[in-house]
């Protein structure tokens, strides 16, 4: 059995950085492991034009610690209003690589979210001309529709008309939870990927549910049955590049989780490469991690592999309790278990 793992620098294909100090209190964590990241815009007030976008990279990159190099790939927060000139002028100007699609109300900051698809049709068709990647949240909002059954509802009503209407367009269905979204990605053409999330692998809705109200396994798309954790192993170590890494690591302070009405998300940046790597060891796929990891996101997204690379090496340590960012303390995904791999840089 070996004792290291050795890939190409991965990349983390949708993560939360937050602003201010809380984004200097995280940077640091995705930098570590990642070389890239797409960089999700639901701030308050979201980022919804080119010189926001590019006033946050420049707060970024001056919060990233001393010896690090990463560099943030921003988004552009969709809105009813957004105007295709201002997408297309931002993803030649190479400040855009990607636009984030949230349906109003179905998240954490979507509430300028859009409220019907057809209000982006000419942004979505600019998109669809110039090769920009749309980021999907892919769930239906309205109240008649079971949590659980959201995403779901999401591909039949939305996604797949969408895509029916717009074939060539190219779209990243973000951290998929289900079965179905697991089918739909794999049957789509080769201009739709999906990127699946450490927590969706290793919890299903009981980790969340039995034995008392867990705060810290609750994020959106909240997690499923068992069939769809095991839908979702299957696709991220199956080998097919149609599925990447893309952590969601979402901060927010203990007490916003811990609360009568707790914040969605998951905050996995610090050990997100251990997390996933015990998947792919329990799947027996270690030779396909790098793939998952380091590859197939580049792939999509038409840009280079890292030139360097990261090893990870074998030896239990035990995830802490908490995490500080400044003054904000944060419970890590995994807190308190004890992981079998070690990101050793
Ligand atoms: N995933 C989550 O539960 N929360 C994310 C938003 C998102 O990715 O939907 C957040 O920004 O907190
Ligand atoms: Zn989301
Ligand atoms: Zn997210």
């Amino acid at each position: 059995m070996s004792e290291t793992l050795t890939i190409r620098r991965p990349d983390d294909w949708h993560v939360h950085l937050r602003d201010g100090a809380m984004l200097a209190g995280v940077v640091g964590h995705t930098a570590r492991q990642f070389a890239r990241a797409i960089v999700m815009p639901n701030l308050s007030p979201p980022v919804t034009d080119v010189a926001a976008a590019e006033a946050y990279r420049q707060r970024i990159l001056a919060a990233v610690p001393e010896g690090m190099a990463f560099k943030p790939l921003m988004t552009c927060y969709l809105t009813d209003r957004t105007d295709p000139a201002e997408v297309r002028r931002g993803f030649e100007a190479g400040v855009f690589t990607a636009a984030k699609l949230y349906p109003a109300g179905a998240t954490t900051n979507s509430a300028s979210g859009v409220t019907d698809v057809a209000n982006i049709r000419e942004v979505l068709e600019t998109m669809a001309e110039i090769g920009m990647v749309l980021c999907v949240h892919g769930e239906v909002t309205h109240a008649d529709v079971d949590v659980f059954d959201r995403e779901a509802v999401f591909i039949e009503q939305i996604l797949a008309p969408l895509l029916a209407e717009l074939p060539t367009l190219k779209v990243v269905f973000e951290h998929i939870t289900s079965e179905e979204g697991v089918q739909f990605v794999e049957s789509a053409g080769g201009n739709v990927a999906a990127t699946i999330t450490p927590q969706h692998l290793h919890i299903n809705r009981n980790a969340m549910l039995v034995g008392g109200i867990r705060p810290h396994a609750y994020c959106l798309p909240v997690a499923k049955r068992e069939k769809h954790r095991l839908a979702l192993r299957r696709a991220a170590t199956g080998g097919s590049p149609k599925f990447f890494l893309g952590t969601d690591s979402a901060p927010h302070a203990r007490e916003a989780k811990e609360s009568a009405c707790g914040c969605a998300g998951i905050f996995n940046a610090p050990y997100a490469l251990e997390s996933y790597l015990a998947v792919f060891e329990a799947e027996g796929a270690l030779d396909r991690f790098e793939g998952f990891a380091s590859l197939h996101g580049p792939a999509f997204y038409g840009l280079p592999v890292n030139a360097d690379t990261v090893t990870l090496e074998r030896g239990e340590f035990m995830v802490p309790d908490m995490i500080t960012a400044g003054e904000t303390q944060l419970v890590p995904f995994h807190a308190g278990e004890t992981l079998g791999w070690r990101f050793r840089g």
